[in-house]
């Protein structure tokens, strides 16, 4: 059952429409440094991910089919026939879900710092339960350790420590009912469906979906492309934003 997430929407009223998926933990703020560059050409519309940010939290377990039918929902309430789609992370499997089961809402895809399949049924469960037993707090440090590569978390430590406390931010059960999602997840056998030209970015760097994941979807997908980024980790579009902002814009301006 499908709700309404909150959003934002910047951008020419008349452009093509591009929206904006996070990842695990995250709100829309996660993609400020991409808007200066989309807005010149696209109108964006940022979202946060149900049970994150100021979207509402029902409870979980969700699933792939519940995230990507949100952003159905989304894209009917703002009468959008069609977009283009980026997302990181859980983003990204949300994505794929779209390109294979909502084809005639999605122009092109981008897929960044992503995963048809993440770790164990049994991992999820155990952090989804940390996580409504303790809260997102418990889980944050790890988790922004694997977002930036230790020279970035050197350089920017508050920056870095922003990002932890936006993780303990986000709604226990939220966060809990995405992590039941991935652990039930298995996107492989959508990816050979998705008809959708997709940009697959990898970060060279990224403990969480290390590159041999992004070369296993662009591999999978007909039409990708696949650019793995230096100096990245997990949230490439925040550590490398002029690299990943010049792919999409060549991407989505196509
Ligand atoms: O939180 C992590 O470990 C990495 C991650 C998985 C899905 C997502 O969005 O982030």
């Amino acid at each position: 059952m499908s709700v309404d997430v909150h959003y934002t929407v910047d951008g020419p009223e008349d452009a093509p429409v591009v929206v904006l998926s996070g990842s695990l933990g995250s709100n829309l703020g996660m993609w400020d440094p991409q808007m200066a560059g989309l807005t010149g050409d696209f109108r964006v519309v940022r979202y946060d991910i149900r049970g994150h940010g100021g979207s509402p939290v029902p409870p979980g377990p969700y699933s792939m089919a519940d995230l990507g039918s949100d952003v159905v929902r989304l894209m009917d309430r703002l009468k959008v026939r069609r977009a283009h789609f980026a997302g990181l992370s859980l983003g990204g499997m949300t994505g794929m879900w779209l390109g294979a089961h909502a084809p005639e809402r999605i122009d092109r895809l981008a897929l960044l710092c992503t995963s048809p399949l993440l770790g164990t049924p049994e991992a999820w469960a155990e952090r989804a339960g940390l996580v409504r037993a303790e809260g997102p707090a418990a889980v944050a440090p790890g988790v922004v350790g694997r977002w930036f590569t230790p020279a970035y978390a050197e350089r920017e430590p508050d920056t870095v420590a922003l990002f932890a406390e936006m993780i303990a931010d986000t709604p226990a059960e939220g966060y809990a009912g995405c992590c039941d999602a991935i652990g039930r997840m298995d996107l492989r056998p959508d990816l050979p469906a998705i008809t959708a030209p997709t940009l697959v970015v990898g970060g060279f760097d990224d403990p969480s979906t290390p590159p041999d994941q992004a070369e296993l979807i662009a591999a999978s997908i007909p039409d990708s492309r696949l650019e793995i980024v230096p100096d990245a980790a997990h949230l490439a579009s925040w550590e490398q934003a002029t690299v990943v902002n010049e792919l999409l814009i060549e991407h989505f301006g196509k």
